[in-house]
């Protein structure tokens, strides 16, 4: 199934707002009906593919000769348009065709996508990877070059193996188009897990993860996506790079880390070897309640820090906590309750034994910080929810909110300094431009040295909604900066974050980054603009500089 074109998901799964959100969207943020309903498909004018017949007849050949897997139909390339930030969702509701690819080409194996780029780079056409196409960074949009001649979306939905399991070494070879229940359903039938579970779990994929060093909820027991990589192999426009003879190497600088988070810019990821872990036997989830986020940060810390760690643990501020994001199933429930304090989410995967352990060792930890334990209901509630979020996103967006996340991490020291910084900058910009928000935050991930903390917003969306959020997300990001926090803890770069990202990784960083592109990809087809500054395919014949 295709996910929902200009939202999210399965459009079954339509989540109508509960009253009192509706309540509060109107009472207190100022949020009016939208004027104009969201374009229907049928109804959005796409421009004819602007893709010529002999750079087609070179796709089609790329692919063993199947024009089948070169599409160039309305349908198909709207449905490749963009990630599903908000931004990207405005857009698509009004039906903004700008970033509309000029073909869809579907690739079997490692060896059609290394001829696929080997066309492009021929006729100077631009290259995106697409997985799931939950980017919220807009790195499924290329900028520059690709204005004329228009630029591949790769779909690698067709790549969807599970290559090899190790079960000596407990490790997996997937394909890169696997989405993450697909993998996870052919490594439980042998009786393993990898554990990653982002909030787009029901769509995003294996190569996806990799491109953009995903983070998942139950990072504090699985790790981070980047973590669990032990081998990456990279069709490039110049040949094929094999990553990960061992799990570990002295062999100079780490190549794997060359690949994970780069988006598509140096290459296109084709296998991807991780480390499994046996399926649990056991889940459980419970709720724990703080006084204050600084004190139910303070015993996350303690637990990251100090032992033992469980699987799952996030802890939402005060806001957060009365609104009831972490249960988006029941959200508006604690509302009602007048719901104080702040709630962590505490979760165990493993053995009986294992669990049991942990949770009783976490429960002293975290009672002696100042928690209390408020049963397993909120836990529970969580996990049930933990994918529905993103719906209710639609419907906001379709009562005439502004809703949309962001996120950043820090070391343990600047937490809070951090926490201030952004929501002062969101709460400023949007106050100022007339569309007071409700800003709302969790600590996602937590490590030894440091915690990533997630915003969400919601307001009114003003009089040119895409140029409203662009400001205040603008604002954030200098305030994470300034704060010393990351441009993105999990999310990537994108072609959002990339300003920000050029500034963090500093004016050598990006020479050494611009190096590693132009030795992969001499002719600059892959994703322009996304990562790193780029203007689209050169046209010269001397491509290395
Ligand atoms: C509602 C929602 C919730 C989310 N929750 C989380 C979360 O909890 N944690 C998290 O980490 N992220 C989250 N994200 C962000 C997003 O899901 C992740 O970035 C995910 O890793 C992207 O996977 P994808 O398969 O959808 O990739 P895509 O969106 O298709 O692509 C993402 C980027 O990677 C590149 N790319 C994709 N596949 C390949 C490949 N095989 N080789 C090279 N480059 C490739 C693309 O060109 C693009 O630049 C969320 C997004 C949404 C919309």
């Amino acid at each position: 199934m295709d996910m929902l074109w200009n939202g999210w998901g399965d459009p079954a799964r339509a989540t109508p707002l509960p009253d009192t959100v509706s309540g509060l969207l109107r009472d207190l943020l100022g949020v009016a009906p939208r004027g104009a309903a969201a374009l229907p498909l049928e109804e959005i004018g796409v421009p004819t593919s602007p893709l010529d017949a002999t750079v087609r007849r070179a796709l089609e050949g790329a692919v063993g000769d199947r024009p089948d897997r070169v599409r160039t139909d309305a349908e198909t390339r709207l449905r490749h348009t963009r990630g599903k930030s908000t931004p990207d969702l405005l857009r698509m509701r009004t039906g903004d065709t700008a970033d509309t690819p000029a073909a869809v080409v579907l690739p079997d194996d490692h060896d059609q996508v290394l001829a696929v780029l080997a066309a492009c780079v021929r006729h100077r056409l631009a290259l995106v990877p697409f997985g799931g196409g939950t980017s919220v960074v807009g790195g499924l949009a290329p900028e520059g070059g690709s204005a004329t001649a228009g630029f591949v979306a790769l779909d690698l939905r067709h790549m969807n193996r599970l290559l090899d399991l190790d079960e000596v070494s407990r490790t997996a070879t997937l394909q890169p188009g696997l989405r993450a229940p697909e993998a996870e359903a052919l490594l439980a039938e042998r009786g393993y897990t990898l554990g990653h579970f982002p909030q787009s779990y029901e769509w995003a994929t294996i190569g996806g993860f990799a491109a953009t060093r995903s983070s998942g909820q139950a990072s504090a027991g699985y790790g981070r996506f980047d973590e669990m990589v032990l081998g990456l192999t990279l069709a490039t426009p110049e040949g094929t790079l094999d990553t990960g003879r061992a799990p570990r190497s002295a062999a100079g600088p780490d190549l794997r880390q060359l690949v994970l988070g780069s988006e598509g810019a140096f290459g296109v990821i084709t296998s991807v070897t991780v480390r499994v872990r046996p399926l649990p036997r056991v889940r459980r989830y419970e709720g724990w309640r703080f006084a204050s986020f600084d004190a139910g940060a303070a015993a996350l810390r303690r637990l990251a820090q100090d032992g033992p760690r469980p699987t799952v643990l996030r802890l939402s501020d005060e806001t957060e906590t009365l609104i009831g994001l972490a249960q988006p199933d029941a959200i508006g429930a604690s509302l009602r309750r007048q719901d104080a304090g702040c709630l962590a989410v505490v979760g165990f995967e493993g053995t009986e034994e294992d669990t049991a352990h942990r949770r009783e060792g976490a429960a002293a930890v975290l009672g002696a910080c100042g928690g209390t334990f408020a049963g397993e209901e909120p836990g529970e509630r969580w996990a049930h929810g933990r994918y529905s979020a993103p719906y209710l996103r639609d419907s906001l967006l379709d009562a005439g909110a502004l809703a949309e996340t962001l996120e950043t991490a820090t070391y343990w020291s600047r937490v809070p300094a951090l926490y201030t910084a952004v929501r002062d900058a969101l709460t400023g910009t949007l106050t100022e431009a007339g569309t007071p928000p409700l800003v709302m935050c969790h600590i996602s991930h937590v490590y030894e040295n440091g915690a990533s903390l997630y915003f969400t917003v919601v307001s009114a969306q003003g009089e040119d909604a895409v140029a409203h959020w662009t400001r205040a997300k603008h604002a954030a990001n200098e305030a994470i900066l300034a704060a010393g926090g990351t441009i993105t803890h999990h999310h990537g770069v994108g072609t959002d974050h990339r300003d920000w990202y050029v500034r963090e990784a500093g004016a050598l960083g990006v020479r050494a980054l611009d190096a590693v592109k132009r030795s992969l990809d001499p002719a600059g087809v892959l994703s322009p603009g996304v990562l790193l500054p780029g203007n689209g395919p050169r046209t010269s014949a001397h491509p290395h500089p």
